[in-house]
């Protein structure tokens, strides 16, 4: 298991090694000794699995108050997983970074707490399965807007419109939402 930078230092790409033979292949994708030594959360409380169809949109989602870290992964097809700065002191305050995460490349992407977290479908349909560092918590739901010009997040939809929940399709623009300090 190994840990990869990305544009934004809080956000890591974690790639686990992956034992192929006649059978298929074997990987932990997870080991609490593991993620200590390498700095990263060892303790989740929920773990979550959609499915979705592509074009489909999900995000950009946070809790203010119970904040979520999450470790994210793609069982089937593919996404563009995204992960965007929202604390406020931050330098990287509004900056986004998305990885490909696959069924094929085994990545996971670590968003951390005080990021909104969001993915796009790439394919047909996608699972994605992801360990969260607390629990949901209705009351402390937030999210900023897909495509908010202030983000300017490159979703690869070339030219579609992204299926979006009612919920998603309303959320507001960065500078009208709640942030964290
Ligand atoms: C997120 C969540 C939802 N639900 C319920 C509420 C609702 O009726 C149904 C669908 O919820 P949503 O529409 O919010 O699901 P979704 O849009 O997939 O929300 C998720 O999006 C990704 C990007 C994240 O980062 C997650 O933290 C979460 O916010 O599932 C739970 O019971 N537990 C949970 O942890």
């Amino acid at each position: 298991m190994k840990i990869l930078p990305t544009a934004l230092p809080d956000v890591k790409i974690i790639e686990p090694k992956v034992f192929g033979d006649d059978r298929g292949f074997f990987m932990e994708t997870w080991n609490a000794r593991r993620f200590g030594e390498l700095g990263l959360p060892d303790k989740f409380v929920q773990d979550n699995h959609s499915r979705s169809t592509g074009p489909v949109l999900r995000g950009l989602h946070y809790q203010i108050g119970k904040p979520q870290g999450k470790l994210v992964r793609c069982i089937a097809g593919a996404i563009l997983d995204v992960a965007v700065d929202l604390r406020r002191h931050s330098a990287d305050f509004g900056r986004w970074v998305g990885v490909e995460l696959s069924a094929d490349n085994h990545r996971q992407l670590w968003v951390p707490q005080g990021f909104a977290h969001g993915f796009l479908v790439l394919g047909d349909s996608a699972e994605v399965f992801y360990k969260c560092t607390d629990f949901y918590a209705p009351e402390c739901e937030r999210s900023v807007i897909w495509n908010d010009p202030e983000i300017a997040i490159d979703w690869p939809l070339n030219g579609r419109q992204p299926l979006l929940s009612a919920k998603d399709a309303k959320a507001p623009c960065l500078a009208d939402a709640e942030v964290y300090p």
